[in-house]
């Protein structure tokens, strides 16, 4: 195909790509405001529901939250066990082969979670560097085409290639199994973190986890309590999302797996005024990192723009010291529209850190890339599972490695 052919062609992609993401932000909006009517209509319903039904809708739900948190309990039992027998086994270990241990298991449990991912990718680029001996323009949107395809996107696909196309150039490579080290350096590079953006654990610090409904922000609060309190650090929980009872019960359910305190109120309370009594406790207590939970599930932007400004104004006034974190949780499962998703929210809060959910359980883990060099904002922490140990800091030699099966 004739360069001007390929340039025209890309040119076409890009445009679509555009139209597409117009698309999806005028759905977004329709939603949205869909969205506004629906529960304006369902709240109405609602109230004439008798109460009778109210209870009985409300014990189906309990019994539902029983459920699911007994097949929690039941995971963290055999977590248990495993780990019982793991230390077992480590004992005699020196510090420095347990630390090989933990780097092996860590990456271990990496390369597990991104299974799905690695055949999608992997699977679609080895088949083009396979199916060409030649370096030429067909092999280049060949492979421009697998990476849009696993789900990296047009313009992290373009980036991506213009830069292989300068480096083949430039190392004068001529075999396209060549291209496969190039390009395992090239995501390595566009998804390098700086070594300091972890340096709020260090601090004190309130981390706001925000996100939609979903995907994963209560699990993800857990798993980081979890965490930090390994480190030495003490920890407590705010229940900022109080639209739900299960919510709360929730977190306290997490705070309980990690041994921290959680400060919560009713149902329906001012999210504001748990922040307030968290933040009183963070101070009281000398307490090294507050996490609060927030609402995902309010109407629309402007709603949780507002509801966001409220809870930082009361952090900002009453604990100034500390160092503010804002994680969004994102799900990676719904692939592009993550990405879409990081957009809006970047709009409404400075977002200091992304982290990316239910690696384990999909084949659209590309999205990781295309977040990491679209948004410019720093993934920071990836969920390769559901148990409390599933949260890993984001290497991206470690993950470009996994997907590679290196
Ligand atoms: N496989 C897998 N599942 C996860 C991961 N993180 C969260 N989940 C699951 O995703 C589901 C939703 O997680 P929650 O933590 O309740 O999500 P949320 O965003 O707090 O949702 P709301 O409480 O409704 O606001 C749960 O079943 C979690 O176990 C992950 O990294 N891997």
């Amino acid at each position: 195909m004739g360069l001007f052919n390929w340039k025209k062609n890309k040119a076409k992609k890009a445009e679509k790509e555009k139209e597409i993401e117009k698309d999806n932000l005028i759905n977004d909006d329709i939603n949205e405001q869909e969205n506004v009517d629906i529960e304006e209509q369902q709240q109405l319903e609602q109230e004439n529901i008798s109460n009778e039904e109210h209870q009985s809708i409300e014990q189906e739900d309990i019994s539902n939250e029983e459920q699911s948190l007994q097949d929690v309990n039941t995971d963290v039992i055999e977590e248990q066990v495993i780990e019982e027998d793991t230390n077992m086994e480590d004992q005699n270990d020196t510090p420095e082969e347990e630390k090989g241990k933990n780097k092996k298991g860590f990456f271990g449990k990496l390369v597990k979670g991104l299974t799905k991912t690695r055949n999608n990718i992997l699977g679609s680029v080895d088949q083009v560097l396979n199916s060409f001996t030649k370096i030429d323009e067909d092999f280049y949107e060949e492979l421009e085409e697998a990476l849009i395809i696993a789900d990296l996107g047009v313009n992290t696909a373009i980036k991506i290639m213009e830069d292989l196309k300068s480096k083949v150039k430039e190392q004068k490579i001529k075999d396209t199994a060549q291209v496969r080290e190039l390009l395992m350096e090239e995501l390595k590079q566009l998804m390098k973190n700086d070594g300091d953006i972890y340096d709020f654990t260090e601090k004190k610090s309130v981390v706001l986890v925000i996100g939609v409904n979903g995907v994963g922000k209560t699990t993800t609060i857990g798993k980081l309590a979890h965490q930090y309190k390994d480190n030495g650090k003490k920890v407590i929980l705010a229940a900022a999302d109080t639209f739900r009872a299960a919510a709360i019960d929730q977190l306290a359910e997490w705070s309980n797996r990690a041994g921290v305190e959680l400060i919560s109120q009713q149902e329906n309370s001012d999210p504001g005024a748990v922040v307030f009594d968290a933040v009183q406790a963070a101070k009281a207590r000398n307490s090294d990192i507050l996490i609060c939970d927030t609402a995902g599930r309010l109407h629309n932007k402007k709603n949780l723009m507002e509801e966001l400004r409220k809870i930082f104004k009361i952090i900002n006034r009453e604990y100034s010291e500390a160092h503010k974190e804002v994680l969004l949780v994102l799900d990676s499962t719904t692939g592009q529209n993550a990405l879409q998703q990081a957009k809006q929210f970047k709009d409404i809060a400075d977002i200091t850190g992304i982290v990316l959910t239910k690696l384990d359980g999909t084949a659209k883990g590309g999205i990781a890339i295309a977040i990491q060099t679209e948004l410019n904002i720093p993934v920071k922490y990836i969920g390769v599972g559901e148990g409390i140990d599933d949260l890993q800091k984001f290497d991206s030699d470690d993950f470009v490695n996994a997907l590679f099966d290196q």
